[in-house]
């Protein structure tokens, strides 16, 4: 059998650990990773594997030729400043697509790269995943969704039909999205909300029916 394409992740603390789990070693063969971090003992990512800090990613293209990269920062815009430097590191960068071995994914949904999708979620036909989305464990994407960069879901989210996500925003823990409903750009829904009407621009809403609740700045803390 081929080998994998060499792969390093971004981001060595607990979200790193998921996301290796995440890699399917028949399409990669996982080196290690990079954080500027010192080892976390608490963290699910092995201390032994941690190869250097983010700036050693040259280096590193170098000794490994044809590696790709994923980012593991839960926070989306945190995600998209790490994308952002490594990308000015390595103007030739090429993010690879995890979707866990054990996440079922249409073969008519589309889903960009450096986005990561954690186990036992479903990605219905017809939906398109941006670039650097995370898809947290046992999220539901039913069909013809569309979710823009940089957004994410936490685990057991739910979605309806023809649901759209803008970029940079995040749908908590255990939250519904009825069919047909447009979550606007840079908003967070809180934890078990159910969403039935449109949500705005830079809005945080929560509660069954969820509403919004205040107003936030980019990058404002979610999780
Ligand atoms: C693998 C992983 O772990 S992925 C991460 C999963 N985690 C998530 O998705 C969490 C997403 N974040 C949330 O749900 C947060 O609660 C937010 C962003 C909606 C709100 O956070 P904050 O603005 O800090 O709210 P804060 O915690 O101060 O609470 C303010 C009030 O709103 C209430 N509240 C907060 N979130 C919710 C919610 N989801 N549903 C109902 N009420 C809520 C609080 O109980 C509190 O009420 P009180 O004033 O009567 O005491």
């Amino acid at each position: 059998m081929a080998e994998g394409a060499p792969l390093l992740i971004l981001g060595a603390g607990a979200h790193g650990g998921v996301v290796r789990d995440c890699v399917d070693e028949r399409r990669f063969r996982f080196i290690g990773y990079l954080d500027d971090r010192p080892p976390d003992p608490l963290s699910s990512a092995r201390s032994e594997l941690l190869l250097g800090k983010v700036d050693d990613l040259p280096a590193l293209l170098r000794d490994y030729p044809g590696t790709m990269a994923v980012i593991a920062i839960g926070d989306n815009m945190t995600r998209l400043r790490m994308a952002e430097r490594a990308e000015r590191l390595v103007p030739s960068l090429t993010w690879a697509t995890i979707v866990h071995p054990a996440a079922i994914l249409s073969a008519r949904a589309e889903i960009g790269p450096g986005t990561v999708v954690v186990a036992g979620s479903i990605i219905n036909c017809g939906s398109r995943l941006g670039r650097h989305i995370l898809i947290n464990t046992g999220t539901i994407i039913d069909h013809d969704n569309s979710m823009d960069d940089f957004a994410s879901t936490g685990p057991g989210v739910v979605t309806g039909g023809n649901v759209r996500i803008g970029g940079l925003s995040h749908v908590g823990i255990g939250a519904s999205v009825r069919h047909g409903i447009r979550i606007g750009r840079n908003c967070v829904i809180g934890g078990q909300a159910y969403v039935e009407r449109d949500v705005d621009d830079d809005w945080v809403s929560f509660g069954i029916p969820a509403r919004p609740r205040y107003r936030r700045t980019p990058g404002q803390p979610y999780l």
